[in-house]
């Protein structure tokens, strides 16, 4: 991750001086901003947010929702962005998704602006909180996972559907089946398998799990553990839960009222060296009363629920 320093109260000297390592995350600087890069070896980060601000004007009333956010991510890493309702989470990943302008700074994909024109095929994808809402009801699962595959033969984009499918641990026989004949948690699988189809180098993840009942939100998370580990994409994931962010995410954003008042490893959160602010502190408490169980390997198929 990056900002400019000064900015996190909660970073050891070595990051607000620009140098490093420290703990594993390397440090350069870059037109005058300490870059902090997750993920050791790694040449260049694939998501770089430079001081992004919004601030969205209603009525004649403006009200910022960021305030210059920064951060990178690494190819196979991930961000949780965490919050409580309004901090501006999902502002910042519709501003990362090149769905929301940024009011100032800057978002680069694989060093270069997101190429938004129509017939092309983004390198980043999101998954939504709602699953229902994401998929055409009168669609098979298969026509909608087809969906960015443009350009391929009919048979090759059945070839690849099926592959999805068996990808996210449903049955490839079901491909023709409508949406109305899955549960919230297939359904779910389903559109991680829309997101994957044409193999982006991001995936958002905006709540990925709240809106699945308890005993699901595990597999979900297990799951993109798994395709993040096979397929190597960076991941941003935004919860208001810790105890998700904790499991899915090496590195941490704890915003509020659109400014970050943690940025930081996942590590440095829960075992802080440095006083945290009592709004992340009291954040970290709750969350050790609220554990997510993951199970070590995933249910077998008949049991997804
Ligand atoms: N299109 C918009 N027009 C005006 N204000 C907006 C718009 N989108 C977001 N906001 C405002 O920006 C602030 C941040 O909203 P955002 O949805 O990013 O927060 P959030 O952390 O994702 O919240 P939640 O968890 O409830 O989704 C809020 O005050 C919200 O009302």
């Amino acid at each position: 991750m990056f900002s400019s320093a000064g900015r996190m109260p909660n970073l050891p000297a070595s990051f607000r001086e620009g140098c490093g390592p420290w703990r594993g995350l390397s440090f350069r600087r870059r037109e005058g901003v300490a870059v902090l890069v997750s993920g050791e070896g790694s040449t260049y980060p694939v998501i770089e947010v430079d001081r992004v601000a919004k601030t969205f004007v209603r009525r004649r009333r403006s009200r910022k929702a960021l305030d210059e956010v920064s951060f990178a991510v690494s190819a196979g890493r991930s961000v949780a962005v965490v919050g409580e309702s309004g901090a501006g989470k999902s502002t910042l990943v519709r501003c990362v998704a090149g769905l929301e302008k940024p009011s100032s700074g800057r978002v680069r994909i694989q060093g270069r602006p997101l190429d938004l024109r129509p017939g092309h095929t983004s390198p980043v994808q999101v998954v939504f909180q709602n699953p229902t809402d994401a998929l055409d009801p009168m669609r098979s699962i298969g026509s909608s996972i087809a969906e960015p595959l443009r350009g391929r033969s009919r048979s090759e984009k059945r070839a690849r559907v099926s592959e999805l499918v068996g990808m996210v641990g449903l049955s490839p026989d079901r491909s023709a089946d409508r949406p109305r004949s899955f549960s919230g948690g297939q359904l779910q699988r389903i559109v991680i398998a829309r997101a994957l189809a044409s193999s982006p180098a991001v995936l958002l993840c905006d709540e990925p799990t709240s809106a699945l009942d308890v005993s699901v939100q595990a597999q979900i998370v297990n799951l993109l553990l798994r395709l993040q580990k096979e397929h190597k994409f960076a991941m941003v994931v935004v919860t208001h839960d810790l105890a998700v962010a904790k499991v899915l995410a090496d590195d941490v954003i704890v915003l509020r009222g659109g400014m970050v008042l943690f940025q930081g490893s996942m590590e440095d959160l829960l075992e802080p060296v440095e006083p945290l602010h009592p709004y992340v502190e009291n954040l970290v408490q709750v969350s050790r009363d609220n554990e997510l169980h993951i199970p070590g390997a995933e249910e077998p198929i008949s049991a997804i629920a």
